[in-house]
């Protein structure tokens, strides 16, 4: 008797929940938690300090919650968030918890969600069983403002983020609150112009509109590529980034959202060496890059690119493309970084022909480029 193959088990989707500190990450939790949609969720919870006390607020406290106590995720994120999610794996396997279809990790207001984003995309044996599904940032209404203004590590949770959550606008109950509120959804947009933004008090953060920000319509199952890269708002807040005067010292006018695109197929081999050479020279102020790419040698079969800082999830392959735009289009949200910069490296290794500018030849065929760069 023949016995049917076994599939490997489908990745589960994880979830960041971010947000300054008090932002209100573990009073959303707790109302996302008494969801029914979400009864199948297990939750990870770093906590910062000695004495852990996040864990004493979530109510949905069990074997399905893991808490991460030794640290801030950033920096101990290694040891910390693979062995809970490890631990997660074994107990949900071992029968000792039920089968869990979500994860949803809580981090402390002060983490760089990025270290945490890494291991999500790289490590060996986690990425079988997890992918990243998406970043929810938080906002507190009333001091969103100061908070950007005076914690760049808020800006940066802000700008790599898939969905942000005003919380407390129920306090917005004076004129300067309102204006104040006006002033975060403007920087909101232009920080992280693909994200839409939600309102907490108003009821819209549930969970059909924070979770599944990945790139499959979780209904549908199919790829959903402009709803994922949200490149049409990018383009228009980069639009009006461009009409108004800014201060290069604020944090907010530090980080740029841009997109390149190119009608043309491009070999693989062109695409490989931009990223390289994008990776290698701007590596951490590379916020965040999200891409469909039409490759000369498969163009009826779009590459997905990925990636967080200098760090790239391995490129995955669609089947088809899945609309009528069968551009290669790259969203990329920088840091310190003119988007002029880039996008004439990437007009140069695409071959699109500009005065003035080296093409791509003449950057690799350079003995002073980069070795990874040479031909
Ligand atoms: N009025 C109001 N208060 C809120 C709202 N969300 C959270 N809070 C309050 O804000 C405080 C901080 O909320 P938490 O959920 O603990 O915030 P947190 O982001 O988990 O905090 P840390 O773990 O310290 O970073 C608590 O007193 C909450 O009751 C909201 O939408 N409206």
């Amino acid at each position: 008797m023949s016995e049917e193959p076994r599939l490997p088990p489908e990745p589960i989707p994880v979830t960041l929940l971010t947000g300054f500190l008090g932002a209100g990450k573990t009073t959303l939790l707790n109302r996302l938690l008494q969801d029914p949609g979400l009864a199948d969720t297990a939750v990870l919870i770093n906590e910062f300090g000695e004495i852990g006390l996040d864990h004493l607020l979530v109510q949905h406290f069990d074997d399905a919650t893991v808490l991460l106590a030794s640290g801030c995720l950033c920096c101990n994120v290694r040891g910390d968030l693979v062995e809970g999610l490890e631990q997660l794996l074994r107990r949900m396997d071992n029968g000792v918890i039920p089968p869990f279809r979500r994860v949803v990790i809580e981090t402390t207001g002060l983490a760089d969600p990025a270290p945490i984003l890494h291991v999500l995309m790289m490590h060996p044996y986690l990425v079988l069983r997890f992918r990243l599904d998406g970043v929810v940032t938080l906002v507190d209404a009333v001091n969103g403002v100061g908070t950007l203004d005076e914690h760049p590590e808020s800006v940066r949770q802000a700008a790599i983020s898939d969905r942000i959550v005003l919380t407390k606008t129920d306090l917005v109950d004076t004129p300067e609150r309102e204006a104040s509120l006006t002033d975060l959804r403007a920087r909101l947009r232009r920080l992280a112009p693909g994200a839409p933004v939600l309102d907490a008090a108003k009821g819209e953060a549930v969970p059909s509109t924070l979770f599944d920000a990945g790139l499959y319509d979780p209904a549908t199952k199919i790829p959903d590529v402009s709803r994922w890269l949200a490149d049409e708002a990018v383009a228009e807040a980069e639009a009006q980034h461009r009409a108004h005067a800014h201060d290069a010292n604020r944090h907010d006018d530090r980080i740029r959202a841009f997109t390149v695109a190119t009608e043309a197929p491009v070999s693989a081999a062109a695409i490989d060496m931009f990223l390289e050479l994008v990776r290698g020279t701007h590596g951490a102020k590379l916020l965040r890059l999200k891409g469909i790419v039409k490759l000369v040698e498969d163009p009826e079969h779009p590459l997905v690119l990925h990636g967080v800082q200098h760090v790239l999830h391995p490129p995955s392959q669609l089947a088809a493309w899945p609309d009528e735009d069968r551009r290669t289009r790259l969203v990329m949200i920088v840091r310190d970084v003119e988007p002029a910069v880039i996008r004439r490296l990437f007009d140069a290794f695409m071959g699109l022909p500009a005065p003035d500018q080296p093409d791509r030849i003449a950057m690799t065929d350079n003995p002073l480029a980069p070795a990874t760069m040479r031909r």
